[in-house]
């Protein structure tokens, strides 16, 4: 899915109405009867439930108003809300003209706020997609005031004061909404962590915005969806063999950390590759044959950490740093393999740490190669704190576009930077996979299938990502958020993949 600036969604609503021959209003009473459905089927709004619709100046306002005067008409008791303002909009004006005559609009007053009971449905309707400065005055004190008041708090389009796509000044007045019901297509500010009390949970309500333009908007930002995905893993063909889907190698494990090297090793193997060798410090050597027999394991000359790069030439891709360990031996490896290699380069944890200390070898990573950092690896990466999460997405995209590598940037919707500058935001996964391990079985299932000769650079990485969420989402069922091991993530992977491949 394509995530549009609030310019283009303008475009969008434009196009829309001139190509199905509506009128702006009737675009907005099919948003509001989707708003209107999800609280009646999704919410289950009660008949003697306490509910406050909140409506602003502009469209959003008049999203509110059509949705008060919707459930009013069912039957609900709906006080209406109407922020005081110099200018509306015109359709909010002919909505507030068309309210039933038991529906009055009440003048919101900033020293007299209506107590708001706890058990209360709010209706956030007073900014959308249009909000142009920071909320202040009344607006500013009702949401304070609806932020206090312990009601679920359903946001129209999106938390009014939040921008869609850039980050807000601190301490400004923001709704916290519970849900977030957007229209068609989600917002950049949905998917960013310093969002995330702001948007609670959001959905996507159609509303049959037209779906040429969609196709005809140039874009650089996508959230991946499974139907985007579905297809593009080639299925494995009949006369295949293990030659086919080419020979992993992983450089992996330190002594107490070989645990690393395992779940990354099982991960590619579970991944499809044709053939995993892994490579671990003599101590490993056992642990790793036991816990990953279908694995070769080369072993290092030295007990506890890797001094050796071995011969590069039978394999088709690499991948380095799950639980390896930042000795001076280790880095000459990295050294070499970044000097070396030939084929696809998977970077993970220490590999990364040590780019990031070490600025002359991160300028020997061969264009192409793909990059797993969890938001701190990259701030050492860059050497650059982000001020917030849309400076760290610039940070992703200009790393990208100078180095010409594929950048990860793990988090709840992990993104993926490509050399062009385009940033793709995953769309599965859930909290129980934020522990230990999780990012080096990440690290085993890009590993195979950059090694697949037959996946694109962006394609192995967007369907790594997706399968890799996708496990752990497939998992949760059996295990809990809190009992969800990485090990769990490995076991899931093969469905995972499963559901992604196509002719
Ligand atoms: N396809 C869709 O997504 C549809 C969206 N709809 C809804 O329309 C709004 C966007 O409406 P718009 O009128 O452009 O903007 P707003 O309602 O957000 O209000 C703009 C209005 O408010 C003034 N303003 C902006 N910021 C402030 C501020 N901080 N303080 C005071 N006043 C402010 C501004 O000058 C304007 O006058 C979208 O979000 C959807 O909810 C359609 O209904 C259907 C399709
Ligand atoms: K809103």
């Amino acid at each position: 899915m394509k995530l549009l600036s609030p310019v283009q969604t303008r475009a969008l609503d434009q196009a829309t109405i001139k190509a199905q021959h509506i009128t702006s209003i009737d675009l907005m009473e099919r948003a509001a009867s989707a708003v209107t459905n999800w609280l009646l089927d999704e919410l289950r709004l009660d008949y003697d439930t306490e509910i406050h619709v909140c409506c602003g100046p502009g469209n959003n306002g008049g999203d509110g108003l059509v949705v008060a005067r919707n459930l009013h008409r069912a039957g609900y008791p709906v006080q209406l809300w109407l922020l005081p303002a110099t200018r509306h909009s015109a359709d909010c004006t002919q909505q507030q003209q068309q309210l039933p005559a038991g529906l009055a609009a009440q003048q919101i007053d900033p020293d007299n706020l209506t107590t708001i009971a706890a058990g209360a449905v709010v209706v956030d309707a007073l900014f959308g997609t249009g909000l142009s400065r920071p909320l202040e005055g009344t607006a500013a004190a009702l949401v304070r005031h609806l932020n206090g008041s312990g009601a679920t708090v359903v946001a129209v389009d999106i938390p009014s004061g939040l921008y869609a796509d850039a980050p807000q000044p601190a301490d400004c007045a923001v709704v916290r909404a519970d849900y977030t019901l957007s229209f068609e297509l989600p917002k950049l500010a949905f998917l960013l962590p310093q969002n995330a009390g702001f948007v609670g949970d959001w959905r996507l309500l159609p509303i049959g915005l037209d779906p040429e333009v969609i196709h005809n908007t140039p874009v650089d930002m996508h959230f991946v969806t499974a139907d985007e995905l579905r297809g593009r893993l080639p299925k494995r063909p009949k006369f295949s063999h293990k030659g086919t889907f080419g020979h992993a190698l992983l450089l992996a494990g330190s002594k107490g950390k070989i645990g690393a090297a395992v779940l990354a090793t099982q991960a590619c193997l579970r991944g499809g590759a044709g053939l995993v060798t892994t490579q671990v410090p003599a101590v490993g050597y056992d642990i790793l044959q036991i816990s990953a027999p279908e694995a070769m394991c080369l072993t290092d000359s030295a007990t506890d950490c890797i001094t050796e790069l071995p011969d590069l030439a039978p394999y088709a891709a690499v991948g380095i740093g799950p639980g390896l360990g930042q000795h001076h031996d280790t880095r000459m490896v990295l050294r070499r393999l970044l000097q070396t290699a030939r084929v696809p380069l998977v970077l993970d944890a220490d590999a990364l740490n040590m780019l990031g200390a070490y600025p002359e070898l991160q300028k020997l990573v061969p264009p192409g190669a793909l990059l797993t950092p969890h938001p701190k690896e990259f701030e050492r990466l860059v050497g650059e704190p982000a001020r917030d999460d849309y400076h760290r997405l610039d940070q992703l995209r200009d790393f990208a576009g100078r180095t010409g590598c594929y950048c990860v940037l793990k988090g709840a919707y992990t993104a993926l930077a490509a050399p062009d500058g385009t940033l793709y935001f995953n769309s599965t996964g859930n909290p129980g996979m934020a522990s230990g391990g999780s990012g080096d079985v990440l690290t085993g299932l890009l590993l195979a299938l950059r090694a697949d000769k037959r996946l694109s650079p962006l394609d192995a990485a967007l369907l790594g990502l997706h399968a890799h969420g996708r496990a752990g989402d497939l998992a949760l069922p059996h295990t809990g958020h809190a009992g969800l091991l990485a090990s769990d993530i490995v076991r899931f992977i093969g469905p995972a993949l499963e559901e992604l491949m196509g002719e």
